[in-house]
């Protein structure tokens, strides 16, 4: 890596290194060098940014310097973008970014952190390249564009939103009005070497593995980066793959998916390098902090906490009558405890207080089996966070990471 000074008079600086300007990828060991007229912004600079091939310059050696803050790259628009703030937000990790067009931010409450808003490809990539330690997005996007690289690792595979089906869709008319497998798509007369199977599709890496997985011989692909869903009725393409979530898209646009033509299915994941967590001091605590208020959250979000007063001759007479009930378990059984009173004035006990936490798609349920065994004033409130002795997905990544 390199630093060549120009004359006054041209006030350009020129980097051959992503320590010199943080939006440079770093790792080419080719001479070309960027110049840039301004400091600040980042985007500024690129868009001032030229690369140049310096054959015989005379360059004095960089120290280098190794970049020591943690990054994590979070979706800078789309879909992906305001949840995942939200997630964020929802596990007290609330991203603090001084302006909405300013790509660089940081979450208070994580010591020694940058969040570097990119495209969500982009994440991958830089998480690839080693610009990135942590990201965010879906994996349709880590699938597609880390291709399987082994330093990707998914430390949690389920953050519960933006879930959607990468799939290949058919028209419904025409030569495939009676097609509904891609089994029987793959069994048409129709493709041939020299008149394949033509898909439109913006997964170019995933795409034709399917396709070969799946033994689809005559194919070819086509790629657009969005609204890919006109391809087939524009006589571009004979069918696409693209993400589908509601379906809309593909009815509005008269195309049906078909079975066993799932690529994938994708919500957003918490995806990190393994080299960066094994050597970058300070990545895996920080992982680990993250992957815990995640997880604590996304638990607890799937829950109520349910109390109620329950009339007993003991806790353990009342502890059987609630796990009598299939819905009342609990996550750990309930907990049980004596309500005091006086009475002629003596301290006795009538009632006792259970809690215990139940999903929140059986809480009816719940509240009918409750008031089955004696149950009554049943209170009902929201659960915040449910922290384990230690994640299973902690446990998972450091088997993952050798460690
Ligand atoms: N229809 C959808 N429903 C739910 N999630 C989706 C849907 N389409 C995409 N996603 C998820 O959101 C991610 C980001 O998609 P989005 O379209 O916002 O960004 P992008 O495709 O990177 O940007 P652009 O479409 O502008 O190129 C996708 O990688 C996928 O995981
Ligand atoms: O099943 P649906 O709920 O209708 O969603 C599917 C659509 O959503 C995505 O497009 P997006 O909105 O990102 O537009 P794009 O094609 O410009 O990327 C995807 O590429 C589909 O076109
Ligand atoms: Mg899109």
């Amino acid at each position: 890596m390199a630093a060549v000074t120009t004359s006054p008079a041209a006030p350009v600086q020129l980097f051959a290194s992503s320590s010199a300007c943080p939006c440079l990828s770093s790792g080419s060991s080719f001479i070309v060098v960027y110049a840039r007229r301004r400091r600040f912004p980042c985007r500024s600079v690129v868009a001032a940014t030229s690369p140049l091939v310096l054959a015989d310059a005379k360059v004095e050696p960089l120290l280098k310097q190794e970049r020591t803050a943690i990054r994590l790259g979070l979706p800078s628009k789309g879909r992906m973008a305001e949840e995942t703030l939200g997630l964020l937000k929802n596990c007290q990790l609330s991203v603090r970014q001084l302006n909405p067009r300013q790509y660089v931010a940081d979450i208070p409450q994580l010591a020694n952190l940058e969040v570097w808003f990119q495209r969500p490809k982009d994440i991958v990539r830089k998480i690839v390249s080693g610009d990135l330690d942590l990201g965010i997005v879906g994996l349709d996007t880590v699938s597609e564009y880390g291709q399987d690289n082994e330093d990707l690792v998914l430390v949690h595979d389920e953050l519960q939103y933006g879930d959607c089906r990468l799939s290949i869709a058919i028209p419904k008319y025409g030569i495939f009005e009676s097609v509904n497998s891609l089994e029987e798509l793959a069994k048409m007369p129709q493709w041939t070497k020299d008149r394949p199977l033509r898909i439109a599709t913006g997964f170019t890496y995933l795409g034709p593995k399917f396709m070969k997985d799946n033994g689809l011989e005559h194919v070819s692909f086509s790629t657009a980066d969005g609204a890919l869903e006109a391809a087939p009725a524009m006589g571009i393409s004979d069918a696409i793959l693209d993400l589908v979530s509601s379906g809309t898209t593909l009815r509005e646009n008269n195309l049906k998916e078909i079975e066993g033509g799932i690529v994938l299915r994708s919500q957003a994941v918490l995806v990190a390098s393994k080299k960066s967590m094994i050597q970058r001091n300070g990545v895996l605590d920080t992982t680990h902090e993250i992957l815990e208020r995640f997880e604590a959250h996304l638990r607890a979000a799937g829950q109520f906490t349910v109390t109620a007063n329950m009339r007993g001759s003991s806790a353990l007479q009342v502890a059987e009558r609630i796990l009598s009930q299939s819905s009342l378990a609990g996550l750990q059984g309930p907990t049980v405890s004596p309500v005091f009173c006086k009475r002629d004035g003596k301290v006795m006990v009538d009632y006792y207080a259970i809690v215990i936490c139940v999903p929140r798609k059986e809480l009816y349920k719940s509240v009918q089996q409750l008031r089955a065994v004696g149950g009554s004033g049943v209170l009902v409130s929201n659960l915040t966070y449910i922290f384990e002795e230690e994640t299973p997905r902690w446990r998972s990544l450091l088997l993952q990471l050798g460690l």
